[in-house]
C-alpha cells in the first residue's frame, strides 16, 4: 500500500491576470481552485494512473472541509486529522508574465494531533511506501520527517521524500528511498548555485554519501537527473510543450516515478514516467491524466 502525508495541505487558488501591476487592483482572466499541498498532489496522480493509494495529513476549518471533499471528488481515499482550531491554507498561484506563488504558513497542530498521525503511520506494514512531502506549519519541529521514519529501517518500508532544507537533511540518515529535489533547492542544500546537469549529479552523489537511496532532481523546463542506488546517472533534458500550469509537476514527477517503479522494478522506466508525467501536468491546466502521460511517454 501506498500512503502520503501531507502536514500542510493548501487549497491552491490558481489565477490569471494579463500584465500583473504591482500595486494596482488586478482583475483575473482566468481562476480555478484545486486541492494542493504536495503530498496530495501525488495521491491524486497516483491514482490517475491507476495505482491505489491513501492521502493522510491534517485538515483545519471550512478550507479543510473543502480539500477533503475535493481530494474525495478525485477518488482519492483518505483519512485526515481534523484540528479543531485554524485554518487550512489558501495558496495563491499567480500566473502573468511571470509565475508567482504565496503560500501560507498553515494552521498549528499540537502534540496530540502528531500522536494521531503516529498511530496511523503504525499501522504500515513491510513492502509499504510512505511519501513524505511539502513544507511544514512552523510549530512543527523540523525533524517531524525524521521521527516519522525512526523505526522504518527494521519495517522495511520505503519512504519517499519531497521537502527543502533541514527538513531535508535531517532525514537523509535515515536512508530514505527517494529524494526529489529541484536544482535550486538542492544548490540552497550546499550553499551553491547549480545550473548544469553535471554540477547536479556531483551533488546529488553528495547527498547520497549522506544515505540517500536514489535522488531525483528535476529542473522544470531543463529535465531532470537520477543517481541511483545501482550507480546509474540518467539525464534528461526535458520534454518541450505549452505549458499552461507547472504547479505540481515536481509532485507528479514523483508519482510517475513511483509509478513507473512498481510497474517495471527498473530505475530507467521510473525515470521515464517520472519525466513524462511531471511535463504531461506541465502542459494542462489539471494534474496529469493517464492518457496524457503516455502520449508523452512515446516521445521518450
Ligand atoms: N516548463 C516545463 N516544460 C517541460 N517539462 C516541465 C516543465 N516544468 C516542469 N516540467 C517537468 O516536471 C518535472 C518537475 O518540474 P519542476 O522541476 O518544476 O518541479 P518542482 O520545482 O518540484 O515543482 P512544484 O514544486 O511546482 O511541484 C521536470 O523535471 C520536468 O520533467
Ligand atoms: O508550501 P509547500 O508545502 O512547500 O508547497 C505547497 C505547494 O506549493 O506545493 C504544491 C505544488 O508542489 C502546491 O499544491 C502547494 O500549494
Amino acid at each position: 500500500m501506498i500512503s502520503t502525508v501531507t502536514l500542510n495541505p493548501s487549497i491552491d487558488y490558481l489565477i490569471e491576470v494579463d500584465q500583473f501591476k504591482v500595486g494596482a487592483v488586478n482583475r483575473t482572466a482566468q481562476e480555478k481552485m484545486f486541492p494542493g499541498g504536495k503530498g496530495i498532489n501525488v495521491s491524486i496522480v497516483l491514482k490517475n494512473l491507476g495505482v491505489d493509494n491513501k492521502a493522510l495529513g491534517f485538515v483545519a476549518g471550512f478550507t479543510g472541509h473543502e480539500i477533503d471533499r475535493l481530494v474525495e471528488e478525485h477518488g482519492v481515499k483518505s483519512d485526515f486529522i481534523e484540528l479543531e482550531e485554524g485554518l487550512s491554507r489558501i495558496n495563491v498561484k499567480l500566473k502573468s508574465d511571470e509565475e508567482t506563488e504565496i503560500n501560507g504558513n498553515g494552521p498549528a497542530i499540537l502534540d496530540s494531533h502528531l500522536k494521531a498521525l503516529y498511530s496511523q503511520i503504525d499501522t504500515l506494514q513491510s513492502g509499504d511506501i510512505l511519501v513524505l512531502a511539502g513544507s511544514i506549519p512552523s510549530t512543527v519541529p523540523s525533524d517531524i520527517y525524521k521521527r516519522i521514519m525512526a523505526d522504518f529501517k527494521e519495517r522495511d518500508i520505503h519512504v519517499v521524500v519531497d521537502a527543502t532544507k533541514d527538513l531535508l537533511m535531517n532525514v537523509l540518515e535515515c536512508g530514505p528511498f527517494l529524494i526529489k529535489p529541484n536544482h535550486h533547492e538542492l544548490g540552497e542544500l550546499f550553499g551553491v548555485t547549480i545550473t548544469t546537469q553535471d554540477e547536479v549529479v556531483e551533488y546529488a552523489k553528495k547527498l547520497q554519501e549522506k544515505g540517500a537511496r536514489n535522488v531525483l532532481v528535476s529542473m522544470a523546463g531543463d529535465g531532470a537527473v537520477l543517481v541511483s542506488e545501482t550507480g546509474e546517472v540518467l539525464k534528461h533534458t526535458g520534454l518541450k510543450g505549452e505549458v499552461k500550469n507547472s504547479v505540481g509537476a515536481g509532485d507528479s514527477m514523483v508519482a510517475g516515478f513511483i509509478a513507473g517503479y512498481i510497474q517495471h522494478g527498473s530505475y530507467e522506466e521510473a525515470f521515464k514516467m517520472g519525466i513524462a508525467t511531471g511535463s504531461a501536468s506541465a502542459f494542462s491546466y489539471n494534474l496529469a491524466t493517464k492518457e496524457e502521460v503516455e502520449a508523452l511517454l512515446k516521445c521518450l
